[in-house]
């Protein structure tokens, strides 16, 4: 199916292009991440040692019997491409009240493509299957964020759980990556949140950093990938560290989709370590976006050292 429609102009070209010779596949592969085996954590039966050495040593892990049924992530994921499916045009000029934002290239990363638009709410019914599935990943993540405080043996009041984790703050985002030899890409980052639970499809394509190091993350049916984001390496002080990831630029096959919940913190979070200096998350937002803006990336927590 030629669904070039559906993607920005500016992407068009690039999809056109024949994916490149056997030849060239072959050396790129070569400097393709390794595979690697990343822990699997079993949500229902949580092994708090296992959970401990994944947050330590990986920062990046699987999630499995999460509880949410297998239908309602099928129903996500044909919502998800049938709304990203839509011509672009139309996408990019219907339901300018609807709740859904549209946008092409990687505006929280770098500044390239950062166009955000307004996209149309499909149906009613999208809706209602959107928020079950958001019931659901703000459970999942609630009950993450509370075995991880454990594992820091950190004592947190209600109101300092509800801060550093702010429920109302969680987003629902699908991405889409064409099928393409080289595509803008998301580039190397660290997520300025608390925990990312992504749902990446069977295209894979998703890389983190483990001791200097690319690898992939392998799909694993059923599952989650669960990343840990800049505040929990704050609020860990820095026993945890936030995982450095990236997708790969080039879909062979085919198209990719991903389906990521993202929570924050509060606004007005105060994070103390003795790491880094005191700060609100306001003025980590803050400051990211701005040199996003104005150097073309993110330099995150480095900002805001503790040095003498
Ligand atoms: O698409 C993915 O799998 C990861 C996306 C991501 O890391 C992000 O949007 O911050
Ligand atoms: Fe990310």
């Amino acid at each position: 199916m030629s669904n070039t429609d559906s993607y920005p102009p500016e992407f068009r070209p690039l999809m056109s292009e024949s994916i490149e010779s056997e030849k060239k596949t072959v050396e790129r592969d070569l400097n393709r991440s390794k595979d690697i085996q990343i822990p699997v954590i079993d949500l229902e039966h949580l092994d708090m040692e296992k959970l401990r050495e994944a947050c330590k040593d990986w920062g990046i892990f699987h999630l499995e019997n999460t509880g949410i049924p297998l239908t309602l992530v099928s129903q996500v994921k044909e919502i998800t491409e049938s709304l990203l499916s839509l011509p672009f045009e139309v996408k990019r000029l219907l339901g300018v009240n609807s709740p859904l934002s549209y946008y092409w290239g990687t505006h929280t990363v770098s500044p390239s493509g950062n166009t955000v638009e307004r996209a149309p709410r499909k149906s009613s019914g999208h809706l209602v299957v959107m928020e079950e599935y958001g019931r659901h990943v703000t459970r999942i993540v609630v009950t993450l964020f509370e075995a991880i405080t454990e594992t820091l043996s950190l004592e947190l009041s209600v109101d300092q759980k509800t801060s550093y984790l702010s429920e109302s703050t969680g987003v629902v985002r699908v991405q889409r990556y064409p099928r393409c030899n080289e595509f803008p890409g998301l580039e190397a980052h660290t997520d300025s949140l608390e925990i990312s639970i992504i749902n990446q499809d069977e295209v894979g394509g998703l890389e983190f950093m483990k001791d200097g190091e690319w690898f992939n993350v392998t799909p694993l049916a059923n599952s989650f990938v669960i990343g840990l984001g800049d505040m929990i390496q704050v609020l860990s002080d820095e026993k945890y560290k936030s995982v450095l990831h990236k997708v790969r630029k080039m879909m062979k096959k085919k198209e990719r989709y991903s389906i990521i919940y993202f929570v924050y913190p509060d606004k007005d979070c105060m994070f103390e370590s003795s790491r880094y200096k005191p700060f609100r998350f306001s003025e980590f937002e803050a400051q990211a976006k701005l040199d996003v803006e104005t150097h073309g990336s993110k330099i995150g927590l480095s900002r805001f050292l503790n040095i003498p």
